[in-house]
């Protein structure tokens, strides 16, 4: 099956972001990908009406740490979603999987906790092309596609009643 282009989506269904307020946590690790997955997701937040006051970005040495800062995030900033962002590369050893095991797992178990859109990031890759393929070459960015997300479930939320 043809990957899908992360960064292809129909503008029109996304609502603008003008008044809503986003953390980013970025993992240090690999972060000639990391950090242009943060520019994706920071540039697409903006074109959707975010504005720079309401887009704040913090670091966490790896992919493992990045549930931990989404939740200082929700303890200590008064955002509406958080978006967490890494790349977690295959090695000669099992370590890939516990760190994607634990990331998703952290991921889901702070939506729930928090009521509110923590958003999956996170390339976990068999080799660096297949990263750099999702980090803005050939397969888009998966910044922009966790930054639309995060607009949408922040909609979402806000007009459930509707
Ligand atoms: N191998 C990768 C790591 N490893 C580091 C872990 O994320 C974590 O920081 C360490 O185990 C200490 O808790 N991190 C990535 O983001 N990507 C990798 O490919
Ligand atoms: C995903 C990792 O932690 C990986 O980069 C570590 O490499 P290795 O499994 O060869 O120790």
């Amino acid at each position: 099956m043809a990957t899908k282009d992360l960064s292809q989506y129909d503008i029109e269904s996304v609502p603008s972001a003008e008044n809503m307020r986003f953390g980013i946590v970025v993992a240090e690790w690999n972060f000639e990908i990391t950090s242009a997955l943060a520019n994706g997701a920071v540039n697409t937040l903006k074109k959707h009406g975010a504005t720079d006051e309401n887009i704040r970005v913090k670091y966490v040495p790896g992919t493992f740490e990045l549930p931990l800062g989404a939740q200082y995030f929700a303890e200590m900033e008064n955002v509406d979603a958080i978006i967490l962002l890494g790349c977690v590369i295959q090695g000669e050893t099992r370590h890939f999987d516990y760190i994607c095991d634990g990331v998703t797992q952290g991921t889901i178990d702070l939506n729930l906790k928090y009521n509110k859109p923590f958003i999956f990031g996170v390339l976990t890759t068999n080799d660096e092309q297949q990263a750099k393929d999702r980090a803005g070459g050939k397969h888009g960015n998966k910044g922009d596609e966790a930054a639309v997300t995060a607009i949408k479930m922040v909609h979402l939320k806000q007009n459930f009643s509707d």
